[in-house]
């Protein structure tokens, strides 16, 4: 059985040309003029791009006493219908939990995922078994990312020797890490005056964590990362204060990339000062939304190259869990949804208005990140021999984004009213139509995982450039007698 994708433009994160797209299986065999194939999609006025990836979610995950609420057969049901074709979600051990035992739990929900996954590897804790189990895990696992959290004191926070432990042994293996950085000492202290100041609402979630506490936590990472010999990859980048730190780490010479998420680009701080409790709540993440400065310099970096991602971080609690922080700021669970509008959002706010090209648009909701992780070409790619994941987008479609059209399972959605222009005709998952004129056909249990070997070129660019400046015992005669 073979599928054609006929008469769209196909624009990929270098090229914009016309012509067919040719499937066989789950496969691109062929792309060239007047393809013929057993079943025809009708492309044309359509973008036929490689499909979204979305390398930042969180399904189902125990967080802040509670589960976010998509699991990863909602959550990628959402991906599918917003046209992204593979999600990574986090593995996260509790602390003192065995990395292993951890990934056979995750596993056993990942089954009911309608488009592919993979997983980062939270390092929650230190000791020689989890030093021991990275290695399994990056070289029998196929994952070649851990997440390190410099926020959540007391909860998912590591410390500064366990991050820099763990990033040597990311150096040794091939692996990147990964931080949420956030300074977590500063931002418990700042807390804990907030609320005894009688500042209890989810305005104060912002006030909690100003931008500064996260350009410290990203510079550090930055640091840390440099002296193991390591690649470092900062998720949700939300503010100048860390994008300045990565653009510099840049210009240095420094393998490091930062991811703002969708969310950051378009919501900004006044969503917490809202009168409506529920309204504010539901806007709570960390880092929070900032203001207009912080959104334009945040553009900028995907449109010069600074940053390489647009995520989600998407962790979707309903209001009912939100409210368990009624009198309590630091109790409403972390996190927003957005998986489903990541491509229509940024197509809308960043094609649309001239602020992003077609080609950086496919760069970075799919190709970059798909070198980033490092299963390029397979994934991110409209080249023969790649897994068909392709998005035919129309670029006149437009809708008004509501919670009671979407596939999330929460009751609510931080983009509630917008109106956006650019949506999927089709969504192909490894050659399944999963969304065929805007209707899902997709299927549970369709969503494969897919495996990642670790990184070669650039760790071997790093660990031989340290080389150069390996600390080296200087041989000297002559040496004076002691002057005891
Ligand atoms: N970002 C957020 O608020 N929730 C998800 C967990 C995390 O990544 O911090
Ligand atoms: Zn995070």
């Amino acid at each position: 059985m073979s599928t054609v994708i006929k008469g769209g433009t196909i624009v990929t994160a270098d090229l914009t040309y016309t012509a067919d797209v040719k499937i066989e299986g789950e496969t691109i065999v062929e792309i060239g003029r007047d393809l013929s194939g057993d079943e025809v999609l009708d492309a044309s006025g359509c973008m036929v791009m490689p499909g979204g990836i979305d390398p930042h979610v969180h399904l189902e995950m125990p967080f802040m006493g509670t589960y976010s609420t998509d699991d990863f057969e909602s959550g990628t049901r959402a991906a599918i219908a917003g046209g992204t074709t593979m999600v990574v979600d986090f593995c996260l051990p509790n602390p003192g939990q065995s990395l292993l035992e951890a990934l056979q739990r995750w596993d056993n929900k990942a089954g009911r995922a309608h488009c592919d996954y993979s997983y980062h590897m939270g390092i929650t804790w230190w000791d020689e078994q989890v030093f021991n189990e990275m290695k399994t895990i990056v070289e029998d696992k196929g994952i070649n990312t851990f997440k390190h959290f410099m926020a959540y004191k007391g909860a998912l926070m590591v410390q500064d020797d366990e991050m820099y432990a763990s990033f040597q042994r990311c150096a040794e293996l091939g692996a990147m890490p990964l931080v949420h950085a956030e300074n977590g000492d500063v931002v418990a202290d700042l807390s804990a005056k907030l609320l005894a100041a009688g500042n209890n609402g989810p305005e104060a979630h912002a006030y909690s964590r100003p931008p500064q506490v996260e350009g410290e936590a990203t510079n550090r990472a930055i640091m840390i990362a440099d002296m193991a010999g390591v690649p470092l990859y900062v998720v949700h980048t939300s503010c100048e204060d860390s994008h300045e730190a990565i653009r510099r780490a840049r210009q240095q010479g420094k393998r490091v990339y930062g991811e703002p998420l969708i969310q950051h680009l378009t919501l900004d701080e006044s969503e917490y000062f809202d009168k409506d409790w529920d309204h504010a709540a539901r806007r709570v993440m960390s880092p929070p939304f900032r203001n207009k400065q912080h959104q334009d310099s945040l553009w900028a970096g995907l449109a010069s190259g600074s940053l390489q991602v647009v995520a989600t971080d998407h962790c979707a609690f309903t209001t009912d869990q939100k409210r368990t922080g009624i009198n309590d700021f630091t109790k409403i669970p972390n996190g927003t949804g957005g998986l489903e509008d990541r491509l229509p959002m940024l197509w809308t706010y960043g094609v649309v208005t001239g602020r992003l090209t077609m080609n950086e648009f496919v760069a970075v909701t799919s190709t970059n990140i798909a070198k980033i992780l490092n299963i390029y070409p397979k994934k991110g790619a409209i080249l023969v021999g790649a897994d068909a994941d392709i998005v035919v987008w129309d670029p006149t479609k437009t809708k008004t984004i509501s919670a009671k059209t979407q596939q999330s399972a929460i009751d609510y959605n931080v983009f509630e009213g917008k109106q956006v222009q650019g949506l999927p005709r089709f969504t192909l998952s490894r050659g399944t139509v999963s969304l065929r004129d805007g209707e899902l056909t997709s299927k549970e249990g369709h969503g494969q995982f897919v495996k990642r070997e670790p990184y070669q070129a650039v760790g071997k660019a790093l660990s031989t450039w340290k080389e150069l400046t390996a600390p080296r015992k200087i041989e000297r005669s002559g040496i004076p007698a002691s002057g005891v």
